[in-house]
């Protein structure tokens, strides 16, 4: 069965390297969604948080702070959107995370199996700094790969600091961010100011997913009962290199009783005994997936 998404709140995700205008952008959002309830999520490396005193008290900010939310606070986030959830109901949430964060790695952590039946992850916004983009070279090859990667994986790529770049410039950024990512919506900004109409056309695009098949996409999976280990792992075995991770819950034939913690990351398959009886979910994140062939696949293997 798979689970679709109806009156869930929206969740946005602003990556982008440090200093990139990534809060310039969510004052934006804020400014933008004046009429909806929306509450933010702000992960900072440090141990207190420059940006809330920035925007104000009107919002619900919940915080992540002294680490990044794509590593160490990784399962904290899950806590923390299931209190947003809870506390203020919102329509819609954002999260900026760090700017050392790994976008496939955020779009993960708000993907627990928990969460996936009342937030739908709307689309993640990486903000760039034109001026710092083209002189990365500088860089370690670590940190170029990551503001590299935060282009790849983002759904609407905004080149920020326009007034500070050539018309030359700006073209040659434009082109190395199209060579990373040739399927995303690419603006080119001052101040992190996109059309006020990219917002809404944001939720719309979200909306009709079936007709959008660019970025990194997830699906969610329900269970109805146990399923053949050995036709698991030979699932497993096929699955393409744009498959990034799957997690969730799964009771196994041979032990029916036991509820079985899956992880697949980077290709490595992880099971883990779970003590609570956890409704059998499996999402599924990857690029340009082919939800229709992969729910055939797992109904073969729930039903044979
Ligand atoms: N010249 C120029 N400065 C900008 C632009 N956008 C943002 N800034 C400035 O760049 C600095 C960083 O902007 P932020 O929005 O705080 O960036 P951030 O990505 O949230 O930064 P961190 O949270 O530190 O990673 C601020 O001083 C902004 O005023 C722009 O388009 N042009």
């Amino acid at each position: 069965m798979l689970e679709e998404f109806m009156n869930k709140i929206k969740l946005y995700i602003i990556s982008g390297f440090l200093g990139s205008g990534k809060t310039t952008l969510l004052k934006q959002m804020l400014t933008q969604w004046q009429g909806q309830k929306v509450a933010i999520l702000m992960n900072e490396l440090g141990q207190f948080n420059v940006d809330s005193t920035i925007l104000g008290d009107d919002t619900p900010m919940n915080e992540l702070l002294n680490g990044c939310i794509c590593c160490d606070l990784k399962s904290d986030v899950e806590v923390q959107l299931h209190d947003i959830r809870h506390r203020h109901q919102p329509d819609i949430i954002i999260i900026e995370a760090t700017g050392v964060a790994h976008p496939v790695e955020i779009y993960d952590a708000c993907l627990a199996p928990s969460l996936t039946s009342y937030i739908q992850i709307q689309s993640i916004l990486t903000l760039v700094d034109g001026p710092r983009f083209l002189a990365r070279a500088k860089y370690s090859v670590t940190t170029v790969q990551l503001m590299e990667e935060q282009v790849r994986y983002a759904h609407s790529v905004m080149i920020n600091k326009k007034d500070l770049m050539t018309e030359d410039e700006i073209d040659l950024v434009r082109q190395q961010i199209q060579q990373l990512n040739s399927t995303g919506d690419i603006y080119v900004t001052s101040y992190s100011a996109v059309p006020d109409s990219v917002f809404e056309l944001e939720g719309k695009k979200r909306e009709s997913h079936q007709h959008l098949h660019h970025g990194i996409q997830s699906m969610v999976y329900t269970f109805s009962a146990p399923v053949d280990s050995r036709q698991f792992v030979n699932w497993l075995r096929e699955l393409p290199d744009s498959l990034l991770r799957i997690k969730g819950y799964i009771k196994f034939r041979e032990n029916p009783g036991q509820v079985v913690l899956f992880q697949y990351s980077y290709g490595i398959p992880q099971y883990e005994a779970e003590d609570m009886n956890l409704p059998l979910k499996l999402v599924v994140i990857g690029e340009q997936l082919d939800k229709n062939k992969i729910l055939d696949q797992l109904d073969q293997l729930q039903f044979s």
